[in-house]
């Protein structure tokens, strides 16, 4: 039987994270991926999602040129986007991921990988053997039990990408993140789109104020949001998919069910190695580790996060934690915050806890809040949409921030290294951000906390008697 220093199962941002660093210190790594380098971020996920949105923004763009005071004369018309979008994640998945991977040995979609042992892994009959073991084999679409929806022929991210032209109509199940994102691209390239979910807000997991900024702009733009809706059944007829809620009957060309994920756990026969696992994914400590000693479970199998970026660094965390003997100085993935953005326009982006957290846990907070349409940058721009809201105290110290806006998803990372750093209001206050960045954002609202604290109490009385 062949034996490695490290055996890593599935290739997506996780996997491929553990096997780029591990081989770059030198180990010997064997990388087995049932499908294709790059996992779902990269083939069905994250990329093709971002690719499809910048064509469907360059549309609208073109759409709204009067804005900027040009004239388009002519028009426009969407040709093949989806085409130029696997022409992206082709330009990807070549070369240039490939070289991280050239001290490790792969084995690339001949199979899924099981467990025989504890120690010991199948793959396209073959036996192989290593210490170390990382589990990194993602998540699939749930589908929910509506009536009829299994029956239906219907998208999900893993097909949608490969249709061969935007539908004229489409019903999008669920206005998470997926179906957030995947309204505003098709919509941009001319689709009639209507989103239907369970919850009250777009983007449900995030701030509801956020959500409702983000809704108000969808309507603007005629994109349909019913929430708090419940399917009755699904049809397809005639080749229309026929969706009946309590508000009627809703005929589309398709149909994109986008209502959360399940790890794929099965094909791995986890229960040969005696690896826990539950509904939401396999179990770990909060070293990544799983109850058998030196096999981890790292990225969107552990049902922890669900993010691409969290995955990555989930793998980094338990590879180091897996050449460290020491039982102190390990590295625990809850002490890092996870942030994240939501790439509509305007983008949402969320750091530490919301101000529906804050309330729930009583906590003694402040909101701070600047409006983009304050700012002349945002004004110059035409993105006068949303908001930048921080969680507070009185001193200053930052439980969270919201952003919802031009850049949300680039201004966040400042309020991320503000939380896990401890950096307060008053140090945001007092550094200089270049003007007019759309970063000076994050500055606004640190000098509104502090405008709110020097207009009241002691300190305007003493600013008049010292002046
Ligand atoms: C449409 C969409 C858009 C997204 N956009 C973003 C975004 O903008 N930002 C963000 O942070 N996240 C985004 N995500 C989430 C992101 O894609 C996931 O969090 C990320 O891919 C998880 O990485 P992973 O390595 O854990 O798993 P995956 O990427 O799912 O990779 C797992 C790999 O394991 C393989 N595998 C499974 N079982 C086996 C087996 N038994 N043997 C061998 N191989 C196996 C699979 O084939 C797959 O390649 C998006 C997801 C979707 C669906
Ligand atoms: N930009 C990003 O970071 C990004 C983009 C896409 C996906 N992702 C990741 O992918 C994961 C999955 O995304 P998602 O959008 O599928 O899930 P989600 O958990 O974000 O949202 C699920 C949605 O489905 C709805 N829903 C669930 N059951 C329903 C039912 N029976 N009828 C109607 N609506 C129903 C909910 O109301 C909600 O709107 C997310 O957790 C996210 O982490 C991230």
């Amino acid at each position: 039987m062949e034996k490695h220093d490290l055996i890593v199962i599935g290739m997506g941002p996780a996997g491929m994270a553990v096997t780029a660093m591990a081989a770059n210190m030198g180990l010997d790594v064997l990388a087995i991926e049932k499908h294709k380098v790059g996992g779902e971020c990269l083939n069905y996920g994250c990329i093709p999602s971002k690719a499809l949105l910048k064509s469907g923004e360059a549309n609208q763009i073109t759409k709204n040129l009067k804005e900027f005071g040009i004239k388009l004369s002519g028009k426009t018309e969407v040709e093949n986007p989806l085409e130029i979008v696997r022409a992206k994640i082709g330009e990807i998945s070549g070369n240039k991921t490939m070289k991280a991977f050239k001290r490790a040995k792969l084995i690339v979609d001949q199979g899924a990988a099981e467990f025989i042992d504890k120690k010991v892994i199948k793959v396209a009959g073959k036996k192989y053997s290593a210490d170390k073991i990382f589990i990194a084999t993602g998540t699939e679409p749930l589908i929910p039990p509506i009536p009829g929806l299994k029956d239906v022929s219907r998208l999900t991210n893993l097909n949608i990408f490969a249709q061969k032209d935007i539908p004229e109509s489409l019903t999008i199940i669920g206005g998470g993140a997926i179906g957030s994102e995947m309204a505003q691209a098709f919509s941009h390239l001319g689709t009639k789109v209507n989103i239907f979910q369970i919850d009250d807000h777009l983007v449900p997991s995030g701030d509801k104020e956020a959500g409702k900024v983000l809704e108000e702009k969808f309507k603007k733009e005629g994109i349909g949001v019913y929430n708090n809706i419940k399917i009755n059944k699904v049809e397809e007829k005639n080749n229309k998919i026929l969706t009946t809620t309590e508000l009627g009957v809703f005929k589309a060309d398709k149909i994109l069910v986008a209502t959360g994920r399940k790890a794929i756990l099965e094909p791995l026969k986890l229960d040969n190695a005696g690896i826990n696992y539950n509904k939401t994914g396999i179990e770990i400590n909060n070293q990544l580790e799983t109850n058998i000693k030196g096999v981890y479970a790292v990225g969107d199998c552990n049902g922890k996060a669900l993010l691409s970026h969290a995955a990555m660094h989930q793998g980094m965390l338990a590879l180091m934690n897996a050449i460290n003997p020491t039982p102190i100085k390990k590295f625990h993935y809850n002490d890092y915050l996870v942030p994240w953005s939501v790439f509509t326009k305007p983008e949402i982006a969320q750091a530490g806890i919301t101000e529906k957290e804050a309330k729930e846990k009583g906590m003694n907070y402040q909101i701070v809040k600047e409006e983009y349409a304050n700012y002349g940058r945002a004004i110059a721009d035409g993105k006068t949409e949303g908001f930048v809201k921080v969680i507070t105290n009185n001193k200053g110290k930052i439980f969270g921030a919201t952003i919802v806006g031009e850049q949300a998803s680039e201004l966040i990372h400042e309020w991320v290294l503000a939380i896990q750093h401890d950096i307060s209001m008053f140090d945001l206050m007092m550094t200089q951000h270049s003007f007019p960045t759309i970063s000076l954002m994050n500055k606004r609202v640190a000098e509104k906390w502090m405008m709110n604290k020097t207009n009241s109490g002691w300190i305007p009385k003493l600013a008049k008697k010292l002046i």
